[in-house]
């Protein structure tokens, strides 16, 4: 486990108050490991969760070779181009059970989609292209070629294969591709725990009363739907005062039961901030000013933990879990700035990526769309940009992208009416129309 300042000392060009964004991700790279924990959980419960083990195919899917169509099944070697084929249907092939009679020149089967097909016929004629008369099926001349609508036995997984590797998340088609070997139940890591609190004392809690000079704590919200869609357990421990006891209890109690501790606020150069030197106390951790807008101001690090108090699996796991001990140092601290679309901002950028890598996933950068500017844009060199975007699908596939307008990072509604964030690089200068620019689309993230 590498400290702040080793891993400071070993990136080129660390410079904490004026810090690239390329290099916040290095930097958290290095700080934050998988955790190791697994347990076996049934399909049901698995959406989301990261495999801890590469999956083999047990079976050949499908396990035998079987008709994409309903229709005849025939020798194929029998066709003649130019020349109409016909046959005489000798049985019935349903799915579900081979059958099992034998067939000669001439002659076919009258088969159905997803049934076996029967020793040595290799093509399937649709139904719909033939004309039948009792037993009697004409195949029209070239209207297939010998081995159409076969399917072949192990064409989607071959027994014996790597099917799904460790670290993949489990999306729907995953499931359903455990479910298609056989396997009810599968190895994952352990769910990682998230805490998270706002910090000011001009923050109110939903159902106070409004008071001059307060806003609503709107952050904890948007945190448990980011933190939510990512699939790691919130700890919700609310809005926490800046006094320093209540912050010292609330760091204590989120680092005990959680393998990352969020917070927003405190962490620029206000005064009457305790935030701040409550995380210098009780961690090793560094403040930074990044070069990015917004999400200037963060803190990052690493809160001890007294082996003693540590609640972060005890209870959480099921006892299947194969070890729930042991398998953290620490709870890493986000201390995101207050301002609600810097929140948002910082998480996409840095955190979202850093937890994935904490909960054992493989590291899957986002895909960014390339789309023209609808409008001119103002850029500074020396900082990256994440302006809100809404992305336009024109009638002939090409994209364009707007902003939403007031790009303030109190405007929270902006990222309401955005569908994916532009992101101007730390060297761009000025945009202008019909420039292409980058976007992180929010579909899959948010
Ligand atoms: N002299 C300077 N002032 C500021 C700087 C700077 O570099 N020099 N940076 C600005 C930037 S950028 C940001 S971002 C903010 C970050 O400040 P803090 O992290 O200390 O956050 P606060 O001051 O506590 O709050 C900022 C803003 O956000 C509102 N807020 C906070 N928490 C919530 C919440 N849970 N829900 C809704 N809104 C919240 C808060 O009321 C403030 O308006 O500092 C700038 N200043
Ligand atoms: O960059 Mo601050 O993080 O603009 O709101």
């Amino acid at each position: 486990m590498k400290s702040i300042a080793q891993i400071a000392a070993e990136l080129q060009g660390y410079d904490p108050q004026a810090l690239p964004a390329d290099t916040v991700g290095a930097f958290l790279e290095q700080l934050v490991e998988p955790v190791t924990a697994t347990e076996r959980v049934p399909l049901f419960s698995a959406l989301g969760r990261v495999l801890a083990e590469d999956v083999v195919s047990p079976i050949s899917v499908p396990p035998h070779d079987n008709s994409a169509m309903d229709g005849f099944a025939f020798d194929g070697a029998q066709l003649v181009p130019g020349q109409p084929l016909a046959l005489k249907i000798v049985g019935t092939a349903l799915a579900g059970a081979a059958w099992r009679g034998r067939v000669a020149g001439g002659e076919c089967v009258k088969i159905m989609t997803g049934a076996v097909m029967p020793a040595g016929l290799d093509t399937v004629v649709p139904q719909e292209f033939t004309q039948v008369q009792g037993d009697a099926v004409t195949v029209p001349a070239d209207v297939l070629k010998a081995g159409d609508n076969r399917r072949f036995a192990g064409e989607d997984l071959m027994a014996g294969q790597p099917a799904l590797q460790k670290g993949q998340r489990l999306t729907p088609a995953a499931l359903g591709l455990l479910a298609s070997l056989g396997l009810g139940e599968v190895s994952v890591v352990r769910r990682l725990r998230v805490a998270y609190f706002s910090t000011g004392d001009e923050i109110l809690s939903l159902g106070e009363p409004p008071r001059e000079g307060a806003v609503y704590d709107s952050n904890r919200y948007t945190v448990f739907g980011l933190l939510t869609r990512l699939g790691v357990e919130v700890v919700d421990l609310g809005v926490v005062k800046d006094e320093p006891a209540l912050l010292e209890a609330a760091f204590r109690d989120a680092a005990a039961r959680a393998d990352a501790v969020i917070t927003s606020g405190g962490v620029s150069v206000g005064e009457a901030d305790h935030t701040k030197a409550m995380m210098r106390q009780l961690g090793d951790v560094a403040f930074w000013r990044i070069a990015m807008r917004p999400g200037r101001p963060m803190a990052v690090g690493r809160i001890a933990v007294d082996p003693l108090q540590d609640k972060s699996t005890s209870g959480a796991c099921p006892s299947s879990a194969t070890s729930s001990q042991n398998d953290r140092n620490g709870a890493i601290l986000f201390g995101l700035p207050g301002n609600p679309v810097a929140v948002m901002v910082t998480f996409f950028a840095f955190v979202r990526p850093a937890l994935l890598r904490m909960m054992g996933a493989r590291a899957e950068p986002p895909v960014l769309l390339r789309a023209a500017s609808e409008e001119p844009l103002r850029k500074k060199p020396g900082r990256t940009e994440y302006q809100r975007g809404i992305v336009a699908q024109h009638a002939d596939g090409t994209l364009s992208v707007r902003t939403t307008g007031n790009q303030g990072s109190g405007v929270l509604s902006s990222m309401v009416q955005a569908n994916g964030l532009i992101v101007l690089g730390h060297d761009q200068g000025n945009v202008a129309v019909g420039d292409q620019l980058s976007v992180m689309m929010f579909e899959g993230a948010v």
